[in-house]
């Protein structure tokens, strides 16, 4: 057992996976379903709620193969909404069921999350993916099911990744001190909120993600490291 007390926050896109992996097939894949996925599930109260969210942002009554086709230009533009992320998450699950794909993770960050959590660190993830698509994610992932590794789970329901409330939120309900935390991102955007908060960031910068590394300036004092490897939550 480690003898820290720190624990690790960790986002998904571009830190534990790979971007192209969500751009390439999760995205793709929601896309093409959304517009029956609306159709058939549009009933449901669970689905209904988000489609409700956005006709309302759109300024009210909207048929819902118009909301669908908006989605779908937000997923083109990669916005990272609370109502698309739920979504996504639900048809993502047939995908997972159906076994059309697995999800990416990087095998030094799936490495890392089995070390730290055998010495005993408690691991959290913060992504803009809605929980149940985090659980999904680490359900079926190329490392197989990573689920058991976690000890909670957050999204942009705690509040937006680029402000530093919601890292005041998540060290409140972890109930663990914000400089106790060790967050990592490969956004310096998230890192800079995060270390608003009092919380520790590394940034991960990894060249198959971000084929320029960036330099000082662009790390805005963060550290900076191309993997997984090299980190020890307990320093
Ligand atoms: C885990 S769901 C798939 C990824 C996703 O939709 C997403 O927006 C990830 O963003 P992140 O905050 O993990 O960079
Ligand atoms: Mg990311």
């Amino acid at each position: 057992m480690t003898t820290s007390n720190r624990v690790v926050l960790t986002d998904i896109e571009g830190t534990t996976s790979s971007i192209s992996f969500v751009k390439k097939v999760l995205f793709p894949f929601a896309r093409r379903a959304l517009p029956a996925f609306v159709k058939v599930r549009g009933h449901e109260p669970a689905v209904r709620k988000w489609l409700d969210l956005v006709a309302t942002e759109l300024g009210g009554m909207c048929q819902d193969a118009m909301i669908a086709e908006v989605m779908q230009g937000w997923i083109d533009e990669d916005r990272k909404h609370t109502a698309l992320k739920a979504l996504q998450g639900m048809i993502w699950a047939d995908g997972y069921r159906n076994g059309d794909f697995t999800a990416h993770i990087y095998p030094d960050a799936a490495q890392a999350l089995q070390r730290w959590h055998a010495d005993g660190v408690p691991l959290y993830v913060f992504s803009s993916g809605s929980v149940p698509a985090q659980r999904l994610f680490f359900g079926h992932s190329d490392a197989g099911d990573l689920t058991g590794l976690f000890s909670g789970w957050f999204d942009t329901e705690v509040g937006e990744k680029r402000d530093f409330r919601s890292y005041d939120r998540i060290a409140s309900e972890i109930d663990v001190p914000a400089a106790r935390v060790l967050f990592l991102s490969d956004v310096v955007a998230e890192l800079d909120a995060a270390r608003t908060a009092g919380m520790d960031t590394v940034l991960i910068d990894r060249r198959e993600d971000y084929p320029e590394a960036r330099d000082t300036d662009a790390a805005n004092g963060h550290r900076r490291l191309e993997s997984f490897e090299g980190i020890d939550p307990a320093v």
